[in-house]
């Protein structure tokens, strides 16, 4: 319940928190080393752009449980870090949309026109009629690169400029672009084809660097180059250089690659450069939105268990859909169960889910199913966001698998475990509502409630095994509880889960497994 709230955020963001039973503290212009000392006493932390939320600062923050970006873009913000260390990071998507879309078509209105320029040089004296000759927008084919939020406001914006709008976004259909009046073109033939460049895609691997020498000598001469997404997609000294040529007329950037910004940067010092310090989302309606927007959804995560706007969570949003809490813990059963039967060093696990309802959920019964065995084999907290990291970290490679329907059962998840050598499989079904069974283990098929301590093993289908463990049961004082037994089809191994009530002891275990004809045997606590 402890928020600490950086940046300037407007203040409903705290207001709202507080009113809701959380403790707030705001400090607008912390220290990178401030923050390092005092992110430890804090379970939420909500920034804008400026704080950095390093590894560094994430590794510090040992009760952070939520990272909040009062705004779009979360590459200030250590994904994989928080990510591992199963800390929920959400952004406000929308909050800032039409503010970033306004200011990026007044960037490109000014940059055409030279407005910033006139404007400085009247107010030093100057009448220059002739010097700041513009271009004109009508009939100009801008390139909107990143066809998101943003980037189709700016489109729609511009068209009724009479600009014809192309664009490239890899995720973006060709039929919804149409339906936009955008034409989807490679990323070439934008740049090769545009009077305009305007960028809105986010800052990643693909896109650092995105304009360079490489693709400027692809654009047209005199090409006029729009920034308002993040720095970095741009090369500086390449769009620097290629302005000097004359190859880009005019840019006009409202982020840069280091913020803030050095007054020696190069760009600074061209005259074709118009620039404002990461302003697009500066409004009061864009601020008062994302603040509200960030408060509301953790008051609603707190309250109802809700996620909205989690960008490294969508397992956890999954987990909240109708009907699936029982095959969430049936999963984790399972994965618990594997854990304390399936050899050491296991590499692999493949996860099987049969029936339609579970296709949806493959990838949170997955997490689920990991979190179940990590939970045994290591120390480690582990939940539904750090789950996939986790795994790998311990050398475990996934696999998930969906059958549409399994002709005994309507809902089946089974899962996997291998270390190269031995393969163990364990399969478990809800009956009715939320009725959870185990109904298999490896070739056997059986049923019996995961819960409590049960001795489950393999043994040679032989008389008098079961009468000599229940016999061992007996000598150390334990009442049996439930006994599942099965056989394989060739009845040449027989295997037997007996749920006792009571604690197994190791020396108990041992007894069971020196018993004649009994193979593996494993004590499974629940
Ligand atoms: N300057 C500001 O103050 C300000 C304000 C808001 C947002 N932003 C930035 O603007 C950008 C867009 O924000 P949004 O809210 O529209 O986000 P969004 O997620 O709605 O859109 C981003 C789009 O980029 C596309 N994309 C991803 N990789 C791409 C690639 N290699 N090439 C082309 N497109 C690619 C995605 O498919 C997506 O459609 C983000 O970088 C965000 O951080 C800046
Ligand atoms: O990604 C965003 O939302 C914008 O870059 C706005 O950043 P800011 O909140 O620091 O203004």
């Amino acid at each position: 319940m402890n928020v600490l709230i950086t940046d300037g955020i407007d203040p409903q963001c705290g207001q709202i928190l507080t009113q809701n039973g959380f403790t707030v503290t705001e400090k607008p212009k912390i220290s990178k080393d401030e923050l390092k000392e005092i992110i430890g006493n804090f379970d939420k932390l909500i920034v804008r752009s400026a704080t950095k939320v390093t590894a560094e600062i994430i590794e510090c923050g040992t009760k952070l449980k939520l990272i909040g970006r009062a705004g779009a873009g979360v590459d200030n913000i250590d994904l994989e870090a928080a990510t591992r260390n199963g800390i929920i990071v959400m952004n406000t998507p929308g909050g800032n949309t039409v503010s970033a879309a306004e200011h990026t078509c007044a960037m490109m209105l000014s940059a055409a026109r030279r407005i910033p320029q006139a404007t400085a040089d009247l107010k030093q004296g100057n009448w220059s009629k002739t010097k700041f000759s513009g271009v004109e927008l009508e009939g100009k084919t801008l390139s909107v690169i990143g066809l998101g939020k943003i980037g189709r406001e700016v489109a729609s914006r511009m068209q009724a400029f009479g600009m014809k709008t192309i664009a490239y976004d890899p995720m973006i259909p060709d039929e919804y672009a149409a339906k936009l009046n955008i034409e989807l073109l490679p990323l070439h033939e934008n740049f090769m084809r545009a009077d305009f460049i305007t960028i809105h895609s986010s800052l990643n691997e693909s896109t650092r660097n995105l304009i360079s020498k490489e693709t400027l000598d692809l654009m047209k001469d005199g090409v006029i180059i729009v920034n308002c997404a993040r720095g970095g997609i741009i090369n500086e000294a390449d769009l620097a250089e290629a302005i000097l040529s004359g190859k880009v007329s005019a840019a006009a950037l409202d982020v840069f690659e280091t913020e803030p910004v050095s007054p020696d940067n190069p760009l600074l010092k061209l005259d074709q450069v118009i620039a404002t310090p990461h302003i697009a989302a500066s409004t009061s309606e864009a601020q008062e939105k994302v603040a509200i927007q960030i408060a509301d959804q953790i008051v609603e995560w707190k309250q109802t268990g809700k996620l909205k706007g989690a960008v490294n969570a969508s397992a956890v949003e999954l987990a909240q859909a109708p009907g699936v809490r029982s095959y969430l813990t049936l999963a984790e059963k399972l994965g618990a169960t594997l854990a304390q039967m399936a050899p050491d060093q296991a590499n692999k696990m493949t996860v099987r889910t049969s029936g339609e309802f579970l296709h949806t959920f493959n990838e949170v019964i997955t997490a689920a199913a990991l979190k179940g065995f990590l939970d045994v084999r290591q120390s480690k907290d582990t939940n539904y966001i750090n789950a996939f990291t986790m795994a790998k970290e311990c050398g475990i490679s996934l696999e998930q698998k969906f059958e549409k329907e399994n002709p005994d059962y309507t809902n089946l998840i089974r899962i996997e475990l291998e270390n190269g050598t031995t393969k163990r499989m364990i399969g478990g079904t809800i009956f009715g509502e939320k009725e959870i069974r185990i109904v298999m283990i490896d070739q056997f098929l059986v049923e019996f409630k995961p819960e409590g301590n049960i001795i489950i093993y393999n043994n040679t289908d032989k008389p008098g095994v079961i009468a000599n463990v229940t016999q061992l049961l007996l000598q150390h004082n334990l009442n049996v509880a439930y006994v599942a037994l099965s056989r394989d089809e060739e009845k040449n191994m027989a295997m037997t889960a007996i749920v006792v009530d009571g604690e197994v002891t190791p020396v108990l275990l041992d007894e069971v497994r020196n018993v004649n004809g009994v193979d593996v045997a494993n004590l499974v606590s629940l």
